[in-house]
């Protein structure tokens, strides 16, 4: 397994045309752009987990039923430099790196210390967000690197710094119907205070300043203020609805004094995450318009998640829908040293993501019952108990156990929605299924192959889609032999059968997070 997950691929920048079985479809025209980690070992040194990899973004482009692959390094200041050292020398999520042995220890160790929050990486190797015409690769550190999404070039470095006081924002924003961006991000003790915000970079600037980038216009929207100072919670990802905005803090958190005196105790930056399964997980519900944190307290038993799956409406309640583990060990999974031969034994040890359901009512009857359920939905087993403290403890559902990296249509995103397209994995973190899973039957449609890897399924509607799975997805498969070539899959999303696939004759990196770029959104690039 190691072989997939820690090896170093060879960049391709100029495109590859695939080899095509099936038919591409006409109307799909546009570009499928990825982001994850390819590179793991520069020089002697080798990174500790797969999260640290360096950043390649990969495409494959779809023009007139032909299929041409290309991917390139990001050209972050982290991957110039440790190029350059043949070394690593920036610190990543699981691995402390010093930038000179000799010289320089005492010099920055003095630099971090004058500063509770470290300076962070710009390997943005996780996703792709398209603020108006620009599309940029991001992480979950202050920095977002815009690239070039036709040639993969890499562009300014963006300190989100500069508009909006977070030290960390997500890699999950989220889009309006107008393609407005909303995230969250934490404010570490700025001002005294430690709190989350969401903002908004709008989709469009002045016409007089058509120069310049939408992050300029990044507005703030509301923040919610963290339980507490020095242990701020981690989050991956959060949700939307037609009113409000979905933020989960869970007790999984980021302690600052460890983060801050980390790279002087030699300490990687995940040795600042701890889980306390003893402490409640916190739903907040943020109004969109009145921006204030709807005041009950919403809670459910201690667990761990990243992503986000949707969340909507109903009758006065909100559901959400999130992949959850028993604990942290999701991230402990991804150190490359449990990703060798004896993985299978290794991963024992690690909790399976199962996708929950969590209903809350937003408003009950003065009178109604300590201990009674205030759930009013016949499809859901998904409780709400009022307590007498006036709490309301909101134990889930179970939709469906053994997947991770869900999507969705995304015209339904906030909607009341049928469908998850998500990676099966039979021993995490492998993924060997793409899984369609209807929340409502909790039925399942599959794909697998023997040796196939695949990646994040991506939904493409059709062109004059009626229902929620008229569309087709798009999936990246890695090969675990090497003597089957690596491709692109496209299935019809209703009935999970073939389309076509595209073969490319070079090896593919394992990726997280990406988007596909309709060919309509690229126009304003060959201005
Ligand atoms: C560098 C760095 C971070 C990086 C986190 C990363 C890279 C997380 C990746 C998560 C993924 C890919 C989850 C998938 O489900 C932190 C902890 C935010 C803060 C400290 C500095
Ligand atoms: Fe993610």
């Amino acid at each position: 397994m190691e072989v997939i997950f820690g090896r170093n691929i060879e960049e391709h920048p100029e495109p590859i045309k695939a080899e095509v079985k099936g038919e591409i479809p006409n109307w799909l025209q546009g570009i499928l752009l990825r982001n994850g980690p390819g590179m793991h070992t520069v020089g002697e040194t080798r990174y500790n987990h797969w999260f640290d990899g360096l950043a390649l973004i990969h495409s494959f482009t779809f023009k007139n039923g032909e299929v041409y692959y290309r991917s390139k390094y990001l050209r972050s200041d982290t991957y110039n430099s440790n190029i350059e050292a043949n070394r690593i020398v920036v610190s990543e999520f699981g691995t402390m790196a010093y930038p000179d042995p000799c010289k320089n220890i005492f010099a920055k160790a003095f630099s971090y210390l004058s500063h509770i929050i470290p300076e962070f990486t710009d390997n943005c190797l996780i996703n792709i967000m398209k603020t108006g015409d620009e599309f940029y690769a991001t992480s979950e550190t202050n920095f977002i690197r815009k690239i070039n999404p036709q040639t993969l070039e890499t562009l300014e470095k963006v300190d989100y710094t500069k508009y909006v006081a977070v030290n960390l924002a997500t890699a999950h924003p989220h889009y309006d119907s107008a393609g407005n961006v909303l995230n969250m991000g934490t404010s570490i003790v700025g001002k005294g205070k430690t709190k989350y915000v969401v903002f908004k970079i709008p989709s469009s600037v002045p016409e007089e300043e058509k120069k310049k980038s939408c992050l300029k216009h990044l507005e703030v929207m509301c923040s919610v203020p963290s339980r507490s100072l020095l242990h701020p919670t981690y989050y991956h990802s959060f949700g939307v609805t037609e009113n409000y905005i979905v933020f989960i803090e869970q007790p999984f958190k980021l302690d600052i004094p460890k983060l801050a005196t980390a790279y002087f105790r030699g300490v990687n930056w995940a040795s600042c995450l701890s889980f306390h399964k003893d402490e409640k997980t916190w739903f907040h519900f943020i109004d969109k318009k009145t921006k204030k944190d709807i005041s009950a307290t919403f809670y459910t038993d201690a667990m761990v998640l990243f992503h986000h799956v949707n969340a909507y409406e109903e009758d006065g309640q909100v559901i959400f829908d999130v992949i959850c583990y028993a604990d942290s060990s999701l991230y402990e999974m991804f150190y490359l040293k449990y990703l060798n031969a004896e993985f299978k034994e290794n991963t024992k040890h690690f909790s399976l993501p199962a996708c929950k359901r969590f209903v809350v009512p937003l408003q009950w009857g003065e009178d109604a019952e300590i201990g009674s359920n205030l759930v009013r939905l016949p499809s859901t087993t998904a409780t709400a108990l009022k307590e007498s403290d006036g709490s309301i403890y909101c134990p889930p559902e179970t939709i469906y156990e053994g997947i991770e990296l869900p999507r969705i249509n995304y015209d339904y995103n906030g909607k009341k929605y049928r469908y998850i397209f998500a990676a099966g994995v039979q021993w995490s973190p492998v993924p060997t299924q793409i899984v369609k899973v209807d929340v409502l039957t909790k039925k399942s449609l599959t794909w697998r192959e023997e040796h196939c890897w695949p990646a994040e399924p991506t939904f493409v509607p059709y062109p004059h889609a009626k229902e929620e799975d008229d569309g087709i997805i798009l999936s990246s498969i890695v090969t675990s032999d090497p003597r089957k070539a690596p491709f692109l899959l496209i299935l019809d999303a209703k009935t999970f059968t073939e389309v076509a696939r595209a073969t490319v004759d070079v090896a593919l990196h394992l990726d997280l997070h990406g988007m596909f770029v309709p060919e309509k959104d690229l126009k304003s690039q060959e201005d």
